[in-house]
């Protein structure tokens, strides 16, 4: 067995610079690059939303730990995918769930030396698979030009979810090694290129292959892919999800994915503290108002976005936006100790709150701190 301890080589900075100032001349989209890292983008033409296509969503130094992880790890050439045998390329096993396994192995992610991996699952766990979703699979894959894949199914369950992070430092559209998913027709469904930063989802027993690699591509193409079993109800928690798809298009438009909040963009956070919320089962009012807790600009000084109340209560109605505002006005921490209801404002002076409202800042406020205080405390090693 050909064992490879793999130290990575990309192409030259200054070559790869070069040849794609060329390629790209014009091109909004890689001279926007920050905008473009921060945007949450459905497939080219998906056929369907159950594929999902999430551009810059895993935050930036956990993402960055796992690129750094994939160059030090050690490869072994000998996976391959059961529709074609001949077909091998290099494999790194984190979960040791087999392939036809059903059961949990998320523990033996956490137990790995390697914490970025558990962080990771954790990240997955809170921010795209529904409450309950079980770890099937947790392993990376690499491909060198030559080393091809074949078009497989990961599962022949339904409901089970395929996530596949891409962990290269740049793409070009002339390296091929798309991930390509096929519909019953046989017809590409999609395809997704393996950019930085990108994470692709689609159920299991989609029929989908990567695509081989031009010879021009001298490096690693990496996938980090964790297979998940969704609770029964999931696929209708992901439709739920579609229902604030909307309002995250909103606020990716308002600026929130360029916008930090503890290290992260404040896009991320505040899709993670409405996904908190939801698997507490907070009415949906208190969903969105968590969805939009930090947005009302200066000169209220915690929060970071200068948005119109009257275009936010279009979209999420009056009662979240009015949670969403106190949230920015209230004088916190320090209105947590009063009973209402007259409740401190941060500029000074009071506001009147009733119980019900308290009750739901309450959530909001914890679920808040709980999406934080998660991701400090689960990143220890990684500078926020
Ligand atoms: O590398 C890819 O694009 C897809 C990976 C994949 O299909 C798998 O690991 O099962
Ligand atoms: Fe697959």
């Amino acid at each position: 067995m050909l064992k490879l301890k793999y130290s990575f080589q990309p192409v030259t900075l200054r070559e790869s610079k070069g040849y794609n100032r060329h390629l790209f001349a014009g091109d909004g989209v890689r001279q926007g690059h920050l905008i473009y890292a921060a945007k949450m983008t459905h497939i080219q033409q998906a056929s369907h939303e159950k594929i999902k296509v999430l551009d810059g969503i895993v935050p930036q130094e956990l993402y960055q730990e796992l690129i750094n992880v994939s160059h030090s790890i050690e490869w072994k050439y000998w996976w391959t995918t059961d529709s074609n045998t001949a077909m091998r390329y290099w494999h790194h096993e984190v979960g040791h769930g087999g392939k036809e396994n059903a059961e949990d192995v998320s523990d033996r992610v956490e137990r790995h030396p390697i914490a970025a991996f558990h962080l990771y699952q954790t990240w997955l766990a809170t921010h795209i698979v529904p409450h309950g979703a079980r770890v099937l699979r947790f392993y990376l894959n690499a491909h060198t030009y030559g080393t091809d894949g074949w078009p497989h199914v990961d599962s022949s369950r339904p409901n089970e979810l395929t996530t596949v992070l891409y962990l290269n430092e740049e793409w070009y559209p002339e390296w091929g090694g798309e991930t390509v998913i096929f519909n019953k027709a046989g017809d590409i469904a999609a395809a997704s290129m393996p950019r930085r930063n990108r994470l692709l989802t689609f159920p299991s027993h989609w029929l989908h292959a990567p695509r081989p690699l031009h010879k021009a591509f001298g490096g690693l193409r990496v996938v980090l892919v964790v297979k998940f079993a969704l609770p029964t109800e999931a696929w209708d928690d992901i439709a739920r999800n579609a229902g604030i798809a909307e309002l995250v298009r909103f606020l990716d438009n308002s600026g929130s994915g360029a916008v930090t909040h503890s290290g992260r963009s404040l896009l991320t956070h505040l899709v993670g503290t409405c996904r908190i919320l939801q698997s507490r089962n907070a009415d949906e009012d208190v969903c969105r108002a968590g969805l939009f807790h930090s947005i009302y600009g200066a000169p209220i000084t915690h929060c970071t976005l200068a948005l119109d109340r009257i275009a936010v209560r279009e979209q999420i109605g009056e009662r979240a936006e009015r949670l969403a505002w106190l949230f920015c006005v209230l004088d916190r921490p320090r209105c947590w100790s009063e009973s209402g209801p007259l409740l401190p404002l941060a500029q000074g002076g009071s506001i009147e709150v009733s119980a019900r409202e308290i009750a739901d800042l309450r959530l909001i406020e914890q679920a808040n701190l709980d999406e934080r205080g998660t991701h400090r405390r689960r990143t220890p090693e990684i500078a926020v």
